[in-house]
């Protein structure tokens, strides 16, 4: 006999940080400044800092500004408006505007930026939370908070389009905030019987979801994919997989410098060990920002149940031997020094996911929410009750004993499916266009004097074929890989974060260089085969396994009646239709270019 199965309770929504009305987003809009005198010198880099950016001054002048104390802000909302002010200016001095990355980190950014965001449940890093769910301003206060009405407090180019990018996912969370008291009272009405309610619930769901898609369709309108990938995404990137960008080991927090032990989240005594060990322990690695950490999706996927498996693994899909060795199946240790210890690998993993996401990116990304948010996942993963009902309901319908009030709850909850599965397509079309498309074109420098020319790069890219290889002129088949001391190749020394991963671009006389001699073990020296199947562009055509995998794993979902035979027949023949026309348009997709898309609206 089938064990009856306990599920856990929720807490009210508040508790998780979580407003009724505005769902992840903050229940009155972030701040707009920190006001306390104290606090000056960080909003005077605020004001100013895309200007230095642009100037190349924005390092003199970090280097000049005072050490603050976190300790003297005093209301959530200030803690979260100083993280973003230290998520911009952080990532803008990491990565400079055409300057070569910088490894170090000063003190007087991450000092702070490490307590604060350790205050906030959060990594030192740029995340969803800090540009999306903390960074927009009303422009009539008392209006709604839609695309009419939603202006960017910051952005990194100083551009239209990225605050477009990430306005489109600020609506997104507005659309879908009534998901989740919802999500709750449904639960609710579960364990009550009342399911006529339950019903009630999941339209409700139905329609937050239908106005999310809304949102996300609108992204093509004012963010173009080229000013994304070239001149937005850059800034958003972290130092997990960043060798390429000259960060093989991730970045060092200067000053944090008591021993943190990424497993436990503790810091110890670092006295007993010697120089390198002390440098190599501060380095940390994190991913960079994306809206896979947005607590939205997630949720949904556990209210309704949506399996997730580690990419490849579904076997309908593709062989997990044919997939690259990449940051969507296995990431490498925050802490460098952790690859000598004991080999960790995904560090603070939150331990509870019993029921449905076995994918190791987007558990991951659980890391890069904040502390509540991610206990309102983690306790809903104990307390879902949505899916096991409805597959009651299916087990009904296989004995003959469902009512027509089940069967539409059945469908309710399909439709709602349905719609997060739209919202897949969708995302997976834009993932085309602003990444794939962009990544396979390379960067369209105009004649501005500091890129060289195609032409050129190919002669550049030969001579030094003919420089490595001597020898072996005839057979050579993917992209070269240079030796670790090499400099990036032309064009890619503007945007250092969209180089091939498979070239550990490490500087010589580097602290990366100096810990690598020091670490043989950690292995950053070795030169890679020329045909090693994880070559490919930062972002590029390996995200598309993973992100389809997660649309088909949310189709699979839907329930299929035996009550419905003719709705089953017309549903397979439109599914297969449906795919037909789905391969077709991905095809032609990887063709289009953002004007067909305007065009075509
Ligand atoms: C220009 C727009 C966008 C681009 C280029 C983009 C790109 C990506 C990429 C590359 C990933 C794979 C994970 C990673 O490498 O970070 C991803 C995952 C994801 N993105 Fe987006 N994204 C965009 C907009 C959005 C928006 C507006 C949302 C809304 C919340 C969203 C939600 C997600 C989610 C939930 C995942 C995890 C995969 C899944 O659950 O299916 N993305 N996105």
């Amino acid at each position: 006999m089938q064990q009856p199965q306990h599920f856990g309770r929720m807490r009210p929504l508040d508790e998780y940080d979580i407003s009724i009305k505005t769902g992840f987003l903050p229940a009155s809009p972030p701040l707009r400044r920190l006001l306390d005198p104290y606090f000056t010198p960080w909003e005077e880099m605020m004001d100013d800092f895309n200007g230095l950016l642009l100037a190349g001054k924005l390092r003199e002048k970090v280097l000049k500004m005072p050490l603050l104390d976190h300790n003297k802000l005093k209301s959530v909302q200030e803690y979260r408006r100083a993280f973003l002010i230290l998520c911009m200016v952080s990532h803008s001095y990491v990565w400079g505007k055409h300057e070569t990355t910088s490894e170090t980190l000063p003190p007087n950014l991450a000092i702070p930026w490490t307590s604060i965001a350790d205050h906030l449940g959060l990594c030192p890093v740029v995340c969803h939370a800090a540009v999306v769910l903390w960074n927009y301003r009303l422009l009539d206060k008392d209006g709604p908070i839609d695309l009419s009405n939603l202006a960017a407090l910051a952005t990194y180019s100083g551009s239209l389009d990225e605050s477009w990018f990430y306005l489109i996912t600020t609506a997104i969370e507005s659309s879908g905030a009534p998901c989740l008291s919802q999500i709750t009272y449904a639960i609710e009405n579960i364990h009550q019987g009342k399911y006529n309610d339950l019903k009630q619930n999941l339209e409700t769901i139905h329609t937050a979801l239908a106005n999310m898609n809304n949102d996300l369709k609108r992204m093509y309108e004012k963010c173009d994919p080229y000013v994304f990938y070239w001149k937005i995404r850059p800034y958003l990137a972290g130092w997990e997989n960043m060798a390429e960008a000259g960060l093989p080991l991730g970045l060092i927090y200067e000053g944090v410098d008591t021993l943190w032990n990424a497993q436990t989240d503790e810091y110890a005594d670092m006295s007993h060990l010697d120089e390198a060990e002390r440098l190599l322990s501060q380095y940390r690695r994190y991913a960079g920002g994306s809206a896979a950490q947005s607590s939205l999706i997630a949720a949904l996927d556990v209210a309704f149940g949506v399996e997730h498996h580690r990419t490849g693994e579904k076997p309908s899909f593709i062989k997990a031997a044919d997939l690259p060795n990449d940051r969507y199946t296995k990431l490498p240790a925050t802490n460098p020094a952790d690859e000598i210890n004991n080999g960790a690998e995904t560090p603070r993993t939150p331990p509870r996911f019993k029921r449905t996401n076995r994918n190791t990116f987007l558990r991951a990304m659980r890391k890069y929410m904040p502390r509540p948010h991610r206990e309102f996942l983690e306790d809903l993963e104990e307390a879902a009750n949505i899916r096991p009902y409805i597959l009651q309901l299916e087990e009904n319908d296989k004995n003959g004993n469902i009512s027509s009030e089940e069967l539409e709850i059945v469908n309710a909850y399909n439709e709602c499916l349905h719609q997060l599965k739209l919202f897949r397509d969708k995302h997976v079309q834009i993932v085309t266009l602003y990444i794939v498309n962009q990544a396979r074109k390379g960067p369209n420098i105009p004649h501005g004097g500091f890129a060289i020319e195609k032409k050129q790069q190919q002669q550049h890219q030969q001579q030094q074929q003919k420089q490595e290889q001597p020898h072996e002129t005839e057979k050579t088949t993917g992209p070269q890989i240079k030796s670790t001391t090499s400099s990036s190749s032309a064009h890619n020394d503007l945007y250092p974060q969209t180089q091939l991963e498979t070239q550990p671009g490490i500087r010589k006389d580097s602290k990366a260089d100096k810990v690598s001699q020091m670490f043989p073990q950690l292995g950053l020296a070795r030169k890679l085969a020329s045909d090693a199947k994880v070559v490919r562009g930062t972002g590029g055509t390996n995200v598309m396994p993973f992100l389809k995998q997660s649309r088909d794993e949310t189709a699979d979902m839907k329930i299929r009646l035996n009550s419905d035979e003719e709705q089953i027949k017309k549903e397979e023949q439109e599914d297969g239709k449906q795919q037909q026309q789905q391969q077709q348009q991905e095809e032609e997709e990887s063709k289009a270019s953002w004007s067909d898309w305007i065009l075509r609206r």
